[in-house]
């Protein structure tokens, strides 16, 4: 039996592979659309692995609205999708904002005007933590609540903060005219999910973030380090206004965020709001030292580092106050960042080719055991 059935954009991708696994052990239906640009095939088997359920894929164009067209038209049973397909590095984003928008705008424009042809009306988006910018700059802003004022510093954020005000414009409209020609516009509904960082892995160990080519976040580089792949990690800036200098960030991990989309989109199947925004994060903010810190220990070994400059685009604090999800989706964060950092060191240890080699046997018939003494996973 399912409880229907969703499209999720990205679905190949760090967060939305963990939360198309979220979806299917909650029993929907996923299709996913990735063009594998930064991810991999493989995830889908990973998955399978994991729920026996496998997603159906389809590799596609999302600056296509017809790509979107078929894949809504091959399933007539879509009435949700879950947004993650984007660009997303901050950096890159300051030298080719163009290729920005068209992905990150431009795309989720073709999205939503073929879903809307379709009937698919539940959207639950992918945003950012980012969209606030620097939150120091008002006061009692921090741990940031959904009303502090957004204010996105790099050319990433601000397509994140854009395409927010576009689902936003959009349902609203929908939702306006159907009233207007005397119908019920009720079943037209947004989450905008501003996340904080994510981190950690499936702590089964065979599923976790895969980025291909040079990460550029700071716990898939500190993996490296612990890996011998890099020979230390470069501290952007110790001459913040923090406790050591360094930027607080509010790490979350992976499986807390991506249970985080599941509830979020009971919550509109369930109770119609419209649009509304909602942080997700844990609430506790941890300093880059306190991170090497906290992943040496799970590694077992002081990892090197340097400080260097300041990093363009980064602010002193980015942590939730994550009161608005605690109380209205019943959502918490569970895991702490030491299990975070113990699932990211086993996945990285056992794994260090991510996806393009298969897991220890070990870890294989460990999870049979576990699946087969009905052991919950996630
Ligand atoms: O090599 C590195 C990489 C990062 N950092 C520092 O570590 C912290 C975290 O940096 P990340 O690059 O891991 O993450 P960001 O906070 O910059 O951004 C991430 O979290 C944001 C929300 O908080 C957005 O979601 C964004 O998409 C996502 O990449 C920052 O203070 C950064 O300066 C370093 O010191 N060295």
């Amino acid at each position: 039996m399912t409880v229907g059935s969703v499209l999720v954009t990205g679905g190949c991708g760090y967060i939305g592979s963990f939360t198309a696994l979220a979806l299917l052990e909650a029993d929907y239906n996923v299709v996913i659309v990735d063009n594998l640009q930064n991810s991999s095939k493989d995830t889908i088997d990973r998955i399978e692995l994991i729920c026996g359920k496998r997603p159906e894929f389809y590799n596609i164009d999302i600056r296509k609205e017809e790509d979107f067209d078929k894949v809504f038209d091959a399933h007539p049973d879509i009435d949700s999708v879950i947004h993650f397909a984007a660009l997303k590095a901050v950096g890159e984003s300051g030298e080719i904002p163009l290729e920005y928008y068209r992905t990150n705008v431009y795309g989720t424009i073709c999205l939503l005007s073929s879903a809307t042809k379709h009937n698919v009306s539940n959207i639950v988006f992918s945003s950012s933590a980012t969209v606030y910018g620097d939150a120091t700059r008002f006061e009692n802003m921090i741990p940031i609540p959904e009303i502090c004022p957004i204010g996105p510093t790099n050319p990433y954020g601000r397509t994140k903060a854009t395409v927010e005000s576009l689902i936003t414009d959009h349902v609203e409209a929908q939702r306006n005219n159907l009233k207007k020609e005397g119908k019920s516009g009720d079943h037209w509904n947004a989450a905008l999910l501003r996340y904080f960082n994510p981190a950690g892995s499936h702590p089964s160990g065979v599923m976790g973030e895969d980025p291909q080519g040079v990460p550029y976040n700071l716990l898939p580089l500190l993996a490296q380090v612990a890996v011998g792949k890099r020979e230390k990690l470069l501290v952007f800036g110790d001459d913040y206004a923090s406790k050591d200098g360094t930027a607080i960030r509010d790490y979350i991990h992976i499986l807390d965020l991506a249970k985080g989309h599941l509830v979020a989109l009971n919550y509109l199947r369930d109770h119609h709001p419209g649009v509304k925004a909602w942080n997700l994060g844990t609430g506790k903010g941890s300093t880059v030292f306190e991170m090497i810190k906290a992943f040496s220990d799970a590694v077992g070994k002081e990892l090197p580092y340097q400080v260097v400059g300041r990093r363009a685009g980064d602010v002193l604090d980015l942590t939730a106050n994550p009161t608005k999800a605690n109380t209205e989706l019943k959502w918490k964060a569970e895991r702490t960042l030491y299990d975070a950092c113990e699932d990211l060191w086993r996945w990285t240890k056992n794994n260090p080719q991510g996806y393009r080699q298969s897991p220890p046997q070990e870890l294989l018939d460990k999870l049979k055991e576990d699946q087969k003494a009905g052991k919950p996973m996630a």
